[in-house]
Order: structure tokens, then sequence, then C-alpha cells
């Protein structure tokens, strides 16, 4: 037999068994035996809480970003509160509030220390220090909005709602257009335009720089470059331990204009800043380390293409490209690699979630003499992936 007929011939097996298998599993005969046999039972209660939980999804999101709203996690942050405290605070009617306190503690937000004397929870109070957690939650509405009718939204084409409208430099580059960072439409016409998803970056960012600190030593490297940096969030980070390394933010002109005086408030005046766009000019020398963060993804292929190769260009022989973000395929987190970044791109109207493997095959399309992944400890919020020239 020939590899390609041994192949179909597994592919064959596959499909059957997996044909098979849900089959078994749409019978509602199998379903009632596997919840009374006491060795399924675990596995099955297990897939029907799962199950239920993707299906109610919509409204544990929207009973946490009440809670944000209404400000319970703000006050319970401060000590614990009663629910006469809570309706104070959030303005809510004692019946709403009772309802949506309910639902809070459901999903372990807030819990009761005793009788009507609530805390937070062990999910609210991880929430409640994550700066860049709530700040996803309140941009998320934007997001929501434009799934409100998710078939809507993606036979209309990437890039048609207000998600779209917020990231000003994607909708353009989605439709693969020759933007230019001098070009306003697609700049969005100054520092007002970036502020909005700078601040956001920026505020989120703590966490994901913490992930790379933590898996990659750039004790080895004398300067670093971030570019698509934004305000600097991820080279103040670095510079909290690494203070001796020299520094290059390369982003777009109005970006880069935001972040003068906020590097500066953080005693980071000696960074170099280079304002234009990876799409149309070429990347500063100097640097013997690049780092991509979050910005791979947000792009086409075309663009990643021609971006790997001018990091290559910038970089001298043994220098290195880190590429940081959350990526497609990541095992235990497919739901924000494949399924949260899958659609959020789509709206956001430019970019696709790749896997690792996608991002080796293209450092080497690059030139790139080695590449390989290095592991994070949370790779949910974001894989390593290091490249040597
Ligand atoms: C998703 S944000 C990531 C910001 C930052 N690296 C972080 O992780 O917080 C993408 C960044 O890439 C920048 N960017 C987008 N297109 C660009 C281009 N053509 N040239 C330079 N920077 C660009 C944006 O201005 C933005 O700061």
């Amino acid at each position: 037999m020939t590899t390609g007929g041994s192949e179909k011939g597994r592919q064959s097996l596959r499909l059957r068994w997996l044909n098979a298998r849900n089959r078994m599993l749409a019978s509602p005969a199998f379903q009632r035996f596997a919840m009374r046999n006491i060795f399924f039972r675990r596995t099955a209660r297990y897939h029907a809480n799962s199950m239920f939980a993707v299906i109610t999804g919509f409204v544990q999101t929207k009973a946490l970003t009440a809670a944000v709203d209404a400000g319970l996690i703000r006050r319970l942050a401060q000590g614990p509160a009663t629910t006469a405290d809570l309706a104070a605070v959030s303005g809510l009617e004692l019946k709403a509030l009772q309802r949506l306190l309910g639902a809070a503690k459901a999903i372990d937000l807030v819990e009761l220390a005793e009788d009507d004397l609530w805390v937070l929870g062990q999910r609210g109070a991880a929430l409640s220090t994550n700066q860049g957690a709530l700040a996803m939650i309140e941009h998320h509405k934007i997001f929501y909005d434009d799934l409100a009718d998710p078939i809507a939204m993606l036979k209309g084409g990437r890039g048609q709602g207000k998600l779209a409208a917020f990231w000003t430099y994607a909708p353009a580059a989605g439709q693969g257009q020759p933007a230019t960072a001098d070009d306003a439409s697609w700049q969005g016409g100054g520092d007002g335009a970036v502020a909005p998803y700078s601040a956001l970056m920026a505020a989120s960012q703590p966490m994901v720089a913490e992930q790379v600190l933590d898996a990659y030593d750039f004790r080895r490297h004398q300067c670093l470059m971030d570019v698509g940096g934004g305000h600097g969030a991820f080279l103040a980070e670095v510079a909290g331990r690494h203070p001796g390394l020299a520094m290059k933010l390369f982003d777009l002109p109005a970006v880069v204009e935001g972040a003068k005086a906020r590097l500066a408030t953080r005693g980071l005046s000696h960074v170099a800043l280079h304002g234009g766009s990876f799409r149309d000019d070429p990347l500063p020398q100097g640097a013997d380390v690049i780092s991509l963060v979050r910005i791979c993804h947000d792009h086409d292929d075309a663009v990643v293409r021609a971006l790997l190769k001018k990091a290559h260009a910038a970089l001298p022989p043994g220098g290195r490209l880190l590429i940081a973000e959350p990526m497609a395929g990541t095992p235990g987190a497919e739901v924000m690699g494949d399924a949260y970044f899958g659609l959020y791109l789509w709206a956001m109207g430019s970019g696709r979630p790749r896997t690792a493997a996608d991002y080796l095959a293209l450092l080497a399309q690059a030139g790139f003499a080695t590449a390989r992944e290095v592991s994070t400890a949370l790779p949910m919020v974001t894989r390593l992936v290091v490249a040597e020239r």
C-alpha cells in the first residue's frame, strides 16, 4: 500500500471512530445510562456542566460586567460590606441588588462571610487588583456589541463594527490598503485616535511582560527595540528588571508622540523613540534584540512576512527576535487563542491567530538561522517564540 493510501486508511478509521462516538453521545438513552452508571457519572456530569457553562457564558459575562460597573468589586476590595452599604454604592434598588449579588456569588466574585456581610470571592479578589482584566471588561462592551448577531458579523466581512473603529490601524490594514505612516484615515489623525487603544494595551501589559520576563533572560543583550511598543509599558517592565539595558521604541508617529511624556514620568527618558510604520519603513538598526509583543496576530500574512524580514535586516548576526502573544492551538487555552482571538481579530478587521508552528515556519522563511518556542508559565496570557539571526 502507498503512503497516501495508508494515510487515507488512517483518516477513514478516525472518521469512523468519530461518527460512532458522536452517535453514542447524541443518544438520549446513552446520556441517561451515563448519568446513572456509577463509573460514568463523574465524566457525564463534568461534560454536562461544561456544556452549560458555554451555553450560559453570556449571562456570566454580563453578571461580571454588572458587578464591576455597579462598583461592587471596588467597594469590597476596601473591606466587608452589608447589602445596604452595597446598595448605596451601586445605586441599585435592594431587590435588584440582591439578584445581582446572587449571580455574582454563583460565579465566585463575592461571598457571604456571615449573615449579610459580603466579602470578595476568590475570583473577585484576584480580579480586584488586576487593572488589565478590569480594562478588558470595560473594553469588551464594544466587541460584544459587534457579536450581538455573530452570523451577521461573519457574513458582513472583517472589520465592519465598533471594534474596527477602536483599532484605528486595523480596518485599512485588513483590506490590504497601502496605508502609510502619515495617512490620517488609517492612523486616525493624531494622538486622540490612538490614545484609547494605547491606554488599554498599557493597562494589560504588565501581566504579559511578567510572563516574558520570567521566561527569557535579557542579560545577554545590550539594546532592546520594542516594535509596536505603544506607550512603552513593556519597555518599562523590562527596565524594572534590567536597568542597564539600552532601549528603543518603534510605533506609529502618533503613538510615539504619546509615549514621550509617559516614559519621562517613569524615569525612562533615555528610551530612543522612532515614529514610523513597519508596513512602509525599514526598522532602525542598533538593537541586538527586537520584541514583537501582541503585534503579529493583528496583521495578515503578507504584512507579517515583510515585518519579520525587516526585523531580520535590522538585527546583527546572532541578534534575536522575540514574538510574544496568545497563540492558536495552545493546549488547555484553545478558547483564548482560537475562539476569542479568532472572532476578536475578525471583528477588528485584520490578522488571525497563529500557532507557534506557524511562526517557526514564517521565521525560517524570513531567514532566521534558528527559532524555538520558550515555555511561559501562563501560555493563555502569552506564548513566546525566540528566533536568532
Ligand atoms: C495590540 S497593540 C500592542 C501594543 C504593545 N506591544 C503591547 O503589547 O501592549 C499593537 C501596537 O502596534 C502598533 N502598530 C500597528 N500598526 C503599526 C505599524 N504599521 N507600524 C508601527 N506600529 C504599528 C499600534 O500602534 C499598537 O501600539
